[in-house]
């Protein structure tokens, strides 16, 4: 069985616990349910931001421990205070580290969208995205039907939520696209063995309709590689382990930052 299909199955155990515990009711309820999300888009494409999606991420299947000590409200405002564009915070907890209180503490420490960023397979899912006080979500393309991608999307944006789509080839991004997405991110890594080429997003940033955010998540650790993306059509660009595997990622997104 490869990670993913491990990430899923354990995903649906942790789903059916979810929902033994907090009802529907008790999500809507909530006090951020009623919140209107950011723009994914105004925060993407201000002036006085960088396109950056700043990523906080204590640990990942293919590194292993990243960060065991940050704080997520310092880091994550620290990230803001660097022009991050919008903030993802891994909310899966037993291949990333990730917990609830973590989005809750990144909402109350910053004015920026948020990214739930975790493996999500069920309308459920999304509910607690909203009632957490999360802006975007993620739909990964090779984890979920066409069908599901549609619906997903559907379910989110009804609930004022962005939704991203992620895709690693080109047969991902054609079966997957849908009218309720606002952004697509191609990722550089490869889900099932691991390996990281930025060529991957330069091949398909020109199959992504124009009409959609277009980002490039994983495996960016040089700023001339935002220039080159940048220059390429890209929006948006994800970064998680650069800023994470530092003593202080504040600073090292302060520094990056400088350079592009
Ligand atoms: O990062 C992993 O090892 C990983 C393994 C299996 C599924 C997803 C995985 N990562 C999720 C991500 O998309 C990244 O955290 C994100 O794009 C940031 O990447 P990076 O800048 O390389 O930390």
């Amino acid at each position: 069985m490869n990670i993913l299909d491990k990430i899923v199955l354990r995903k649906k155990e942790e789903i059916a616990a979810a929902k033994a515990l907090v009802s529907i009711p008790d999500l809507e309820n909530s006090v951020h349910f009623n919140r209107t999300p950011y723009v994914f888009k105004e925060f993407l494409l201000a002036d006085d931001r960088t396109g950056i999606i700043a990523e906080f991420k204590r640990r990942s299947p293919s590194k292993g421990l990243i960060n065991g000590i940050a704080d997520v409200a310092e880091v994550t405002q620290a990230y803001n205070a660097a022009g991050a564009s919008a903030l993802s915070v891994l909310t899966d907890v037993d291949f990333f580290g990730g917990k609830t209180d973590d989005i809750l503490a990144a909402r109350a420490a910053n004015n920026i969208p948020i990214l739930r960023k975790d493996f999500m397979i069920d309308e459920y899912q999304i509910l607690e995205a909203k009632a957490w006080g999360a802006d975007i979500i993620l739909l990964i393309a090779s984890i979920l039907t066409p069908q599901q991608i549609n619906d997903f999307g559907k379910f989110a944006k009804n609930l004022g939520l962005n939704v991203l789509l992620e895709v690693h080839n080109l047969e991902e991004l054609e079966r997957s696209i849908s009218p309720n997405l606002d952004a697509i991110g191609v990722n550089n890594r490869n889900l099932g063995d691991f390996t990281v080429d930025i060529q991957t997003s330069f091949d398909l940033v020109n199959k992504i309709p124009d009409e959609f955010l277009k980002i490039s998540e994983s495996a960016i650790s040089n700023p001339q590689t935002i220039k080159d993306l940048k220059a390429a059509g890209f929006n948006g660009f994800l970064i998680g382990e650069n800023f994470m595997k530092t003593d202080n990622p504040g600073t090292a997104i302060k520094e990056f930052v400088a350079q592009i």
